[in-house]
């Protein structure tokens, strides 16, 4: 339903070239939480503004519901655009305006008749959880209010997109949560296709189905949440993925196992969903006659489902270690060896 091809932007800075977008082809289905994840400067920002049009690319095509963004001009343009809403970190609120008259704006813009006006507005107003404050200022709100206000605001033409640039990153982690709450929400009730940019995991464990990562510019990972957790290809990935997961005690936990049985081995067990290694782990114990430390556990939920890590010190006879590693490989348990004596 969004597809960018090839595409590219360069930045003319006095004598010197910026690519902020290099080379980017992704596909985002119709009605999915699609989120972008990278480091300040990694291209993020442009790529969001891309899509609604406020920036054109340098070269590539990006098709949005089947139309070429890069060629419409004009009323095309603004009619397409109308499909496209977006969310600001800042909100973006108009300070004069009440909750009411904000959420009132864009209407008012496309000429809507009052009465559907008002109708509008309160539906809004109780899609997003805000009755009773229609007549508050924005310096009267919460962080996580005004991002409501954002949010219907945003929803008021009837979007087919909606575009969150870093919409929670200036709200406390209980409103963040509350906001992604409600952002799934809107995505299963109106079937509403999301495209997030964030620098934060846990905004992308919580609510995306999938998930490209950038860096310098470029797309260096993409896929499903809970594969691209599960097995993160790129360094940059796996940092974001230890924001997430790591508890901080992992690596001194570690040296100090490493420092009182040298000889050991520790392994990393991965594993998802419902499926628990624990039979597997016992028939291990039975099996070989090698000490088994846990030296750190952990089970984090995706929207589409669990997944976890076990890390293990092996303590024994390499070769049995070997034969119990290739043990768990043989039941599908994957394992990833950290150290070796
Ligand atoms: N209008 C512009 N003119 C010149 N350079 C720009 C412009 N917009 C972005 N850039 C540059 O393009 C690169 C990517 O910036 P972008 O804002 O897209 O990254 P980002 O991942 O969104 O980072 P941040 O979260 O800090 O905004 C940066 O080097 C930035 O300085």
């Amino acid at each position: 339903m969004i597809q960018l091809t090839n595409v590219h932007k360069r930045f003319q800075l006095n004598r010197s070239e910026i690519v902020a977008v290099d080379d980017v082809t992704l596909a985002i289905e119709e009605g999915e939480i699609f989120g972008v994840i990278g480091y300040s400067g990694a291209g993020k920002s442009t790529l969001i503004r891309l899509l609604n049009g406020l920036e054109t690319p340098t070269s590539g095509s990006i098709m949005i519901h089947g139309q070429e963004m890069t060629t419409l001009k004009g009323a095309g343009l603004r009619n397409a655009r109308q499909k496209i809403s977006m969310i600001f970190q800042h909100f973006n609120l108009l300070w004069s305006r009440t909750v009411e008259e904000n959420i009132m704006f864009p209407l008012e813009i496309a000429g809507v008749k009052k009465s559907a006006r008002k109708q509008k507005v309160k539906e809004l107003i109780d899609l997003v959880g805000l009755t009773g404050r229609e007549q508050a200022y924005p310096s009267q709100l919460s962080g996580g209010q005004k991002q409501r206000v954002g949010i219907a605001r945003a929803l008021a033409n009837d979007p087919e997109v909606l575009l969150c640039d870093e919409a929670t990153s200036a709200l406390d982690p209980e409103t963040t949560n509350a906001i992604l709450d409600l952002l799934t929400d809107i995505n299963e009730r109106l079937g509403l296709t999301i495209v997030l940019i964030t620098h934060e995991m846990h905004v992308i464990r919580k609510i995306c189905h999938r998930v490209a990562v950038m860096e310098a510019g470029q797309v260096v990972e993409a896929g499903n949440v809970l594969d691209v957790f599960q097995s993160p290809q790129a360094d940059i990935t796996k940092r974001f993925i230890s924001q997430v997961t790591d508890t901080g005690d992992t690596d001194a936990a570690m040296a100090h196992l490493q420092e009182e049985s040298p000889h050991g081995k520790l392994i990393k067990l991965a594993f998802i969903g419902e499926r628990t290694e624990q039979p597997v782990l016992a028939e291990l114990i039975r099996t070989f006659s090698i000490d088994v430390n846990i030296v750190q556990g952990n089970i984090s939920t995706t929207r589409d489902g669990a997944y976890g890590t076990l890390v293990l010190q092996l303590v024994g006879d390499a070769a049995v270690i070997e034969e119990a590693i290739a043990f768990l490989d043989a039941n599908e348990v994957k394992t990833e060896v950290l150290i070796h004596d």
